[in-house]
């Protein structure tokens, strides 16, 4: 199977601080993996670097067949890839409709996609309302409907779900798992072990600079003889510090 994501040997330091110590793994198309470990670990800074917004200090990172250390091919990259905005990084008195054709304006999406993305993320309804009305829940899956918007190949997704509710979460899960994202590749990241568990294809767990784990959730509390994955979780970050 293609692989989407090319991770080897990569080192990432913040002056002192070493973040990603000789990390490396391959992330094959098509599935959803997530990005887990405790705060401060480097998720957000491994998702940055896949994103292309951040270098490496050594060490090779190859996304979509491309090799995004080399500078010219970063925009062809970038056309490639969807990323979720922060729920702050949408502008609040935006309509739905304006943002959508805003963005879309950015890769030349025409308005039968918009109208696909619509009708899939149920946003009909919201079209004239401001961002700034929307709740949590309908927030996020509008920012999600942004990411999809210009048919990436690749999608990255920062705690897409965090402080929605279970019935917000599981829609934002249905709309991910869903239609027209089902060829796509999903890198997220997230704190909740249960949706690893139970929407993620695979799951990267990070742990002081380290790959503590990479393999399907299920192959890991196997391997660790547990039930829940939140315990597996818990058996491979043990003995950090929870700074
Ligand atoms: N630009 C930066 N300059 C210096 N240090 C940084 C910078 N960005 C992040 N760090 C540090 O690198 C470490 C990893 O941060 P990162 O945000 O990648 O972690 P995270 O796993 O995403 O955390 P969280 O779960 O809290 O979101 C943290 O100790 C952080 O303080």
């Amino acid at each position: 199977m293609e692989t989407v994501i090319n991770v080897q040997d990569v080192v990432k330091t913040y002056g002192e601080k070493t973040v990603l110590d000789h990390i490396g793994f391959r992330i094959p198309a098509g599935e959803t993996v997530a990005v887990v470990g405790p705060n401060g670990t480097g998720k957000t800074t491994l998702l940055e670097i896949l994103m292309t917004l951040r270098k490496v200090d050594s060490g090779s990172v190859s996304i979509l067949g491309k090799n995004a250390n080399e500078q010219k091919v970063v925009d062809e990259i970038r056309g490639r890839i969807g990323v979720m905005l922060q729920e702050g990084g949408m502008y609040s008195y935006i309509k739905l409709k304006e943002a959508l054709d805003l963005f879309a304006s950015f890769y030349s999406v025409g308005q039968d996609k918009i109208g696909q993305l619509v009708e899939y993320f149920e946003l009909q309804p919201y079209l004239n309302t401001k961002y700034e009305k929307l709740s949590g829940g309908w927030k996020q899956r509008f920012l999600l409907a942004i990411a999809f918007l210009h048919d990436p190949d690749l999608v990255f997704l920062d705690e897409p779900t965090t402080g929605l509710d279970p019935k917000a979460t599981q829609l934002v899960w249905e709309k991910i798992r869903g239609g027209v994202q089902k060829t796509k590749t999903i890198l997220l990241s997230t704190h909740s072990m249960e949706e690893v568990d139970k929407f993620c294809d695979r799951v990267i767990v990070l742990n002081k600079g380290k790959i503590a784990a990479n393999d399907t959730p299920a192959a890991i509390k196997e391997k660790l003889k547990v039930d829940f994955f939140s315990d597996a979780y818990f058996r491979l970050v043990e003995g950090d510090d929870r700074r």
